[in-house]
């Protein structure tokens, strides 16, 4: 869970929590700020720092007051400034929500309230020498979080619809400025504070938020898996930020917040995005049955009409806000409860829909492996330890993404998509955040070795030790020194049971600075699936050379078991290679690798 404490209003502070370097190295976390430290906006505004209210992924949220004031109703969310994800949030809220716009589509949609944030002030400031960034905005309440633990995972069906509409509101909000969010969920939703506050919940946290597209469907490997691994949606999986996705990631959290078990977390598959992206696309290209199957004794109706209508949009098209929140609101007045008052996280005697689950809630000893299992991806610790490229990985993945893009959507579908050509880039931020890394490999490959048809992928189930490529083609694409700069464009934000994931072009600059560079020889064809295995000796021994070696996947894991044995921890690392640009304008430019998860597997 977010490392969150949570003090009353204007409470006496809690036990200071210690400025805390990230383990990963890879992002700053902020300098702590002392209680009572007055920040000054651009606009010359003051506030007066309270309690730490929350500690998210990159930053550290204290609940704050203006000063001259006594109330502390508003929070102060302070990040340093080569951070991107505050950068991009402070941008989306300077733009797209100031109070004066939210109030004229409040009205014009004839809206009493809306659970969409506002920003009050922004500014810099320096704390403990370090400069960050800091935004000012109103404070809210609890999370869902909390009302979902306390109800063994579920909420209210009435409260679920109620929430569904006025997510809806927000995200129609959102798409008129022509942005997404792209990572809705419990932890970022908060209920409003003070009287009938608790009749709205606010979406917060827009540090993915992004222009939707409006062109092609294309692939951003830069950008794939970007968002909460169980809610991602199928576009964001490949990179795609579209209004759709919105609607989907709401789904999935709606079907949870109902009490079922989606299906890649019973199948435990949250550690690798490409088998939970596959998880998606099959269940969505059957979402009838795959409703049926997680509600055995009927669908609620509003949530079997609303996915099988989002399964349906195509990449480009605006959703119809209206109908989608006519099936919740006809369910609503069926259930006969009211779309008004504060939202009732009681969970009562079983209704419909909450009745009829299958599987129940997962046993508690699910729960801590399930937990444990999502922690693995997590970097949290530096990579003083073992680094390994993942031979089924890459294979699952190329193959994969092959076919995805071409089926992943409706209008994929249409679209010539070619994932495993180099994209066009994202469209650009209107400004570039600041420490921006981008994961680089260099391998010396012509034109001709790109060009090269792939090898053909390995059955399921072969033996792993993996031969050479023994074919002429692959002799000619013997690739030596293949170099690869490694400077690894992630950034896993820490929450289990739903960490936002970055892989773009937004990850803060990592904190040491380091470059892991390793050179070897690549002895197979470059379209091959390559295993490296890259082990740092403990402390005492870093004198000594580097092992650097390259294994199959079955030594692979004889490796990882014998780091364990010597009690370092083994991170592996699965390099997914692009086989870039297939074209040969570009010669001497190389695959990129898009995307890379790093699990740490504890000894
Ligand atoms: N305006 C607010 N009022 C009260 N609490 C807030 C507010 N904004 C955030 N919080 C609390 O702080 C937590 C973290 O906030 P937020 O998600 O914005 O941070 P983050 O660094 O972006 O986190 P994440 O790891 O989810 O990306 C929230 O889950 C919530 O509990």
């Amino acid at each position: 869970m977010p490392r969150v404490a949570k003090p009353k209003a204007a409470a006496p502070a809690k036990k200071a929590v210690p400025a805390k370097k990230s383990k990963s190295k890879l992002y700053k976390m902020p300098e702590k700020v002392k209680e009572g430290t007055v920040f000054t906006d651009l606009a010359k505004g003051q506030w007066r720092i309270g309690p730490s209210i929350g500690v998210g992924g990159f930053g550290e949220i204290y609940a704050a007051c203006k000063v001259g004031e006594k109330n502390y109703d508003a929070v102060v969310k302070c990040e340093p400034h080569g951070n991107g994800p505050l950068f991009v949030e402070m941008h989306f809220y300077l733009r797209n929500a100031k109070l004066e716009d939210i109030k004229q589509f409040m009205q014009k949609n004839g809206l009493k309230s809306l659970g969409m944030p506002y920003i009050l002030a922004n500014g810099s400031v320096e704390v403990n020498g370090e400069k960050h960034r800091f935004i000012v905005m109103p404070r809210y309440g609890s999370d869902l979080t909390k009302f979902l633990e306390q109800n063994g995972k579920r909420l209210p069906e009435g409260t679920v619809y109620r929430l569904a509409i006025q997510m809806l509101d927000v995200f129609q909000y959102m798409h008129s400025n022509g942005y997404v969010h792209a990572d809705l969920k419990a932890a970022n939703i908060l209920l409003g504070l003070g009287k009938g506050g608790a009749a709205q919940a606010y979406l917060v946290d827009f540090g993915l938020a992004s222009h939707f597209v409006t062109g092609d469907f294309k692939p951003d490997p830069k950008k794939m898996h970007n968002g909460t691994i169980e809610y991602t949606s199928r576009d964001a999986h490949l990179g795609v930020p579209t209004r759709r996705a919105d609607l989907e990631i709401l789904g999935y959290n709606l079907i949870e917040w109902l009490g079922a078990e989606l299906p890649w977390v019973t199948q435990k598959l949250l550690a690798v995005p490409l088998k939970v992206q596959k998880a998606k696309e099959a269940f969505m290209d059957n979402i009838g049955d795959s409703l049926k199957s997680l509600f055995p004794k009927g669908v609620p109706p509003p949530i079997g009409d609303f996915m099988k209508y989002v399964s349906k949009l195509t990449h480009k098209q605006e959703p119809d806000y209206d109908k989608c929140r006519s099936w919740f609101s006809s369910a609503l007045k069926q259930l006969k409860i009211p779309n008004s008052g504060d939202l009732d996280f009681k969970l009562k005697a079983q209704t419909s829909s909450n009745n009829n689950l299958s599987p129940p809630g997962p046993s508690k000893a699910a729960t801590a492996r399930k937990a444990r299992k999502i922690d693995s991806p997590v970097l949290n610790s530096s990579l003083d330890e073992e680094i390994s490229a993942s031979e089924e990985d890459e294979e699952e993945d190329k193959s994969y993404r092959k076919k995805a893009a071409k089926k992943a959507t409706p209008s994929a579908r249409n679209a010539k998509v070619s994932p495993l050509k180099r994209v066009a880039p994202a469209p650009a931020a209107e400004s570039s955040p600041p420490g921006r890394k981008r994961v680089k490999t260099e391998p010396k490959s012509t034109p001709k070795e790109r060009a090269t048809p792939k090898t053909s992928p390995k059955p399921k189930g072969t033996p792993k030790a993996s031969p050479k490529p023994q074919t002429p083609t692959a002799a000619r694409l013997k690739t030596p020194n293949a170099k690869i700069n490694f400077s690894p464009s992630i950034s896993l934000r820490g929450r289990p049971g739903g960490k936002t994931v970055i892989n773009d072009d937004l990850t803060p600059q990592p904190r040491s600075k380091k470059t892991y560079e390793f050179n070897f020889e690549l002895d197979v064809s470059m379209d091959a699936n390559v295993i490296v295995n890259v082990k740092r000796k403990k402390k005492e021994e870093q004198d000594k050379a580097t092992a650097v070696d390259s294994r199959t996947p079955s030594s692979r894991s004889a490796l990882a078991s014998s780091s364990n044995e010597q009690g370092s921890p083994v991170t592996r690392v699965n390099l997914r290679k692009v086989n870039g640009h297939g074209d040969s304008s570009t010669p001497g430019r190389s695959p990129r690798t898009p995307a890379v998860t790093v699990r740490k597997y504890q000894g």
